[in-house]
């Protein structure tokens, strides 16, 4: 696709985010539940997919999970043993064991017993179940015709050891609600909760486009060119947060080509790498512009990665604008992709709180994101956590969220998790705050 109109000029050195307006950036808890929004408003306008139980597994529910059945589905005995009816001794009524899978006996007259197994549907009539072991039969006389008696060796409490149809559920009650997480437990509820497949929502279609013609795909950086980080990294990582990545595709610093891949994109999320800010060649406002894209998010009080943006594209779709600095791309990752795929799921995105091994400087007015190792249950901040380093979180565990004025030793942070097993062993090279 190619614009109608040619697109303007790039902007002056000076500029803003967008020619002649004044750049204004949203607060970062904000800027996430902006995110988040966007997700779930795009999500209302999915279709689940309806996948077997054994592919579910690691989805979230897209749907409630309601009960198809009573469960359990029949009064079922719950020990080995004897269904008996009224106050005893019983009659031992003659015939074969009651067993799990078996249709249901018939009903038992007061004073009479069966034996049961556990599991099996109890006799219409029967007023408790009483343990083998808490029992013993007699042969009974001549008068009566050869037969058994049951004894109880224990009081009998009426309804004991029988599991009442419903008694976990009822047929419609809600057992689990959207977004939970499809676990080995949740497959084996649905399971017994009288599901074959389970409702999921389709994966959110990702398309990476990664800017720059100073970018190498191979070999040594050189003669000012440089090894292309984001490609390698984003497909992955947007995988392991549950997207179906279409393809990560290289575009050079030309805005009629971003146009097309922009507007040409299958994708539900494009993500783009660099070209956010203000430099002669950084066109991905005005493209946006020129789309006629809605920015949600133009630039974030956060650091690194401040000139990050969301935009709705229209028709649900959306872009995320991730700064080209490599952890500034990841803090975008985080503060935006992230919540707005996670959304997309009904999912939360996920994250917890620890207390700081030692102080961190912070940025007088931004939230700063600082990648972090747990060690003994505590945050301990890494070096090398510089906007052009990946040298940090490549080793972290997480990305403390430091608040405007930094935080103190012993002060307890938000944590942004990395989709991976966190590290373990010694320490990382802590320290140092880079530009
Ligand atoms: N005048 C201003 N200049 C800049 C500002 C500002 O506020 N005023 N903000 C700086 C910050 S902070 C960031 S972050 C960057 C964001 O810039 P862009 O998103 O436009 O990114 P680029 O200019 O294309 O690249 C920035 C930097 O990152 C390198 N890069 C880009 N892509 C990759 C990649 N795939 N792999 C590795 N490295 C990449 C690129 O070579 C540049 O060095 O703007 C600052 N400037
Ligand atoms: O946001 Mo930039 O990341 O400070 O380099």
């Amino acid at each position: 696709m190619t614009p109608k109109e040619p697109l303007p000029a790039a902007p002056g050195p000076a500029t803003g985010a967008q020619a002649g307006t004044p750049h204004r950036a949203t607060a970062w808890s904000e800027a996430r539940a902006v995110a988040a929004r966007a997700g779930s408003t795009a999500r209302a306008e999915r279709e689940p997919r309806r996948l077997p139980l054994g592919q579910a597994l690691g989805q979230v529910l897209a749907e409630p999970l309601l009960a198809l059945t009573d469960l359990p589905s029949f009064d079922t005995s719950a020990m080995d043993g004897w269904a008996v009816a009224g106050p005893g001794p019983w009659t031992v009524r003659a015939e074969t064991p009651v067993l799990a899978g078996h249709a249901p006996a018939a009903a038992l007259a007061e004073g009479e017993t069966v034996r049961i197994a556990t599991g099996a549907p109890v006799p219409p009539g029967t007023t408790a179940v009483i343990r083998a072991e808490h029992s013993r039969t007699e042969r009974t006389g001549a008068l009566t015709g050869p037969g058994l008696l049951l004894h109880a060796l224990r009081d009998v409490v009426s309804g004991q050891d029988i599991r009442p149809r419903g008694q976990e559920c009822r047929s419609g009650d809600e057992l689990l609600p959207v977004g939970t997480a499809v676990t080995p437990a949740v497959l084996g509820l649905a399971a017994a909760a009288g599901y074959d497949e389970l409702p999921v929502p389709p994966r959110p279609r990702v398309e990476v486009l990664v800017l720059g013609d100073e970018l190498l795909t191979a070999g040594l950086p050189h003669e000012g060119l440089i090894r292309d980080a984001l490609g390698p990294m984003l497909g992955p990582w947007l995988v392991a947060l549950g997207a179906e990545v279409l393809a990560t595709r290289r575009i050079g610093d030309d805005a009629e080509e971003l146009y097309a891949a922009v507007t040409g994109s299958a994708a539900d999320l494009v993500v783009t790498t660099g070209g956010t800010a203000a430099g002669p060649v950084d066109h991905l406002h005005r493209v946006l512009d020129k789309a006629g894209a809605t920015l949600l998010v133009d630039g974030v009080k956060v650091r690194p990665g401040h000139p990050m943006l969301l935009a709705a594209l229209g028709g649900g779709r959306h872009l995320v604008g991730l700064p080209g600095n490599p952890l500034a791309a990841v803090s975008g990752l985080l503060t935006l992709a992230e919540p707005l795929l996670a959304a997309l799921d009904g999912a939360s995105p996920t994250g917890g709180r620890a207390p700081l091994l030692e102080e961190v400087h912070g940025h007088p007015h931004d939230t700063r994101l600082v990648p972090v190792v747990r060690r003994a249950e505590r945050l301990v901040p890494l070096r090398y956590n510089g906007p052009a380093m990946l040298r940090g979180i490549a080793v972290a565990d997480g990305m403390a969220v430091v608040p405007p004025g930094g935080a103190r030793s012993g002060q307890e942070l938000d944590v942004l998790d990395l989709p991976w097993p966190p590290t373990s062993g010694a320490v990382p090279a802590q320290g140092a705050c880079f530009t």
